[in-house]
């Protein structure tokens, strides 16, 4: 989930690299694109029935294509030229599209790009046989929405410095300048902080770092190998300066030393899980899960909610919990929840987030890893879950097996999800909602949340 969107897997295998990318193909001529592909790429046939991967081609549109990589069965290109356009092309908002490793639908109107997500959704069901019920889209700001990013920093050989996104595919950083879908609190850091890059004694030592804009506070995080501590006082000026919380993640490894460097080391950022609602408000820190856009998290949020069905006491299982998004909520309107989640630091904020939000009564949570499923799934009367993008296959299993009679789905990889809930349908389960929930506008990347009901046997 740390990434923007869903990156295309490259198969070096068997593709060929044409020498001159740029290079105009005339065998290719024109085509017209039939739809898009998963991954927001047009597809077409050229002449001889080969199919065609085309960035930044609509549905509808007659392009002439320059192939830049050559396939057995299917080629990847770019638009040279667009002779006939779709009514839905757009001008693209950011001047690094197309080059910097994150957006992939710019060039497409937002209503578009959602009508593309739900196609996206229906046709990954499909593949299991399965149909999409009427589903809802959960949206908010097309621009402006992402509260948290990773920058990468690399000094050159000739001691530039590059600070940003890794381009597609590729082991090197793209120098990003803007950033329109960042929170503009956090977009409005990038010069500032390029600036204060160049400033340091050794540049090198930053590995990346990492911006968090909760409601309240705006927090960055610097990972690095070693400390420098004439560049450390840089960096505790620029917080003063800009107001930030500024936090450390020093040593090598999975288990890096985490310290705050700013003088308010009790304060961290905080959101509302629901819009208005100050009781449940959410701490984050260093490297905690946070879902990436406020906006859609209230929704996503309070969709949950609402097909929940909550009465009181009713037991719930919240699967990879987090620091408690859902389950904080869950508890307030009455639900007994169990929540689980894998890393023993999110875990103890998922207490202390129910001990301020005071429904610590309402939660108990547990640290376990959840490649195979916690025992007791079938005593609760929902089990909710929102695993990373590999999915859920284990759980899914054991629920098909003796699940309750609700499950709650939330998906950020719809592949995964179609395969999940391929398992609980076989297990006796029925796809009764669906809502694909626009996380990520401007990026093919969605998320998704389905709610499956256990059929009388
Ligand atoms: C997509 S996030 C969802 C978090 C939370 N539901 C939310 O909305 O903020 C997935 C969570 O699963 C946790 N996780 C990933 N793999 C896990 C595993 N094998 N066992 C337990 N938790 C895991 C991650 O630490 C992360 O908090």
């Amino acid at each position: 989930m740390a990434m923007l969107g869903q990156r295309r897997q490259q198969r070096p295998a068997t593709r060929k690299r044409l020498e001159s990318p740029g290079a105009k193909r005339d065998d290719e001529g024109s085509v017209v694109i039939e739809r898009l592909a998963h991954d927001g790429r047009g597809v077409a046939h050229n002449l001889e029935g080969k199919i065609l991967f085309i960035e930044q081609a609509l549905p509808g549109e007659e392009v002439e294509v320059a192939v830049h990589t050559q396939h057995g069965r299917y080629d990847e290109g770019h638009v040279r030229r667009i002779l006939k356009a779709s009514d839905e092309r757009v001008t693209p908002g950011c001047a690094h599209f197309g080059r910097c490793g994150g957006c992939d639908l710019q060039h497409l109107a937002i209503e578009g790009q959602r009508r593309h997500k739900q196609q996206v959704l229906r046709e990954h069901l499909a593949r299991h046989d399965i149909t999409l019920p009427d589903s809802l889209s959960l949206e908010a700001e097309a621009w402006g929405y992402r509260r948290r990013a990773r920058l990468g920093v690399r000094v050159g050989s000739d001691d530039r410095i590059h600070m940003g996104y890794r381009i597609r595919g590729q082991d090197r950083l793209f120098n990003i300048e803007q950033c329109p879908i960042l929170d503009p609190r956090l977009e409005a850091l990038l010069q500032p902080l390029r600036a204060l890059l160049e400033t340091l004694e050794v540049p090198r030592r930053v590995g990346h770092i990492e911006l968090v804009a909760g409601d309240d506070h705006v927090m960055i995080t610097l990972r690095q190998l070693r400390r420098v501590p004439g560049d450390l006082a840089r960096w505790q000026q620029f917080a003063r300066e800009q107001d930030l919380l500024l936090s450390l993640l020093c040593g090598e490894g999975e288990k890096p030393v985490a310290e705050r460097l700013d003088d308010k080391p009790d304060i961290w950022p905080h959101y509302r899980a629901l819009p208005g609602d100050d009781a449940l408000s959410i701490q984050v820190q260093s490297g905690d899960f946070l879902q990436a856009n406020a906006g859609v998290n209230h929704q996503l949020v309070a969709q949950v909610l609402d097909w929940a069905e909550v009465h009181q006491d009713m037991p719930v299982v919240d699967l990879f919990a987090g620091v408690g998004n859902f389950s904080l909520t869950l508890a307030a309107a009455g639900a007994q929840v169990i929540a689980y989640e894998g890393r023993e630091s999110m875990v103890q904020r998922l207490r202390d987030n129910a001990e301020s939000a005071g429904v610590s009564a309402r939660i108990e949570a547990r640290c376990t890893d959840l490649a195979s499923a916690p025992p007791g799934l079938e005593t609760a009367s929902l089990v909710v879950l929102d695993p990373p993008r590999a999915g859920a296959q284990g759980i899914c299993q054991a629920l098909a097996e003796s699940g309750p009679s609700r499950v709650l789905y939330v998906s950020c990889e719809p592949a995964t999800l179609a395969r999940d809930v391929h398992l609980l349908v076989s297990g006796g389960y029925r796809l009764v909602r669906a809502a694909v929930a626009d996380m990520f506008p401007q990026t093919a990347h969605l998320e998704s949340l389905v709610l499956l009901e256990r059929q009388p046997k």
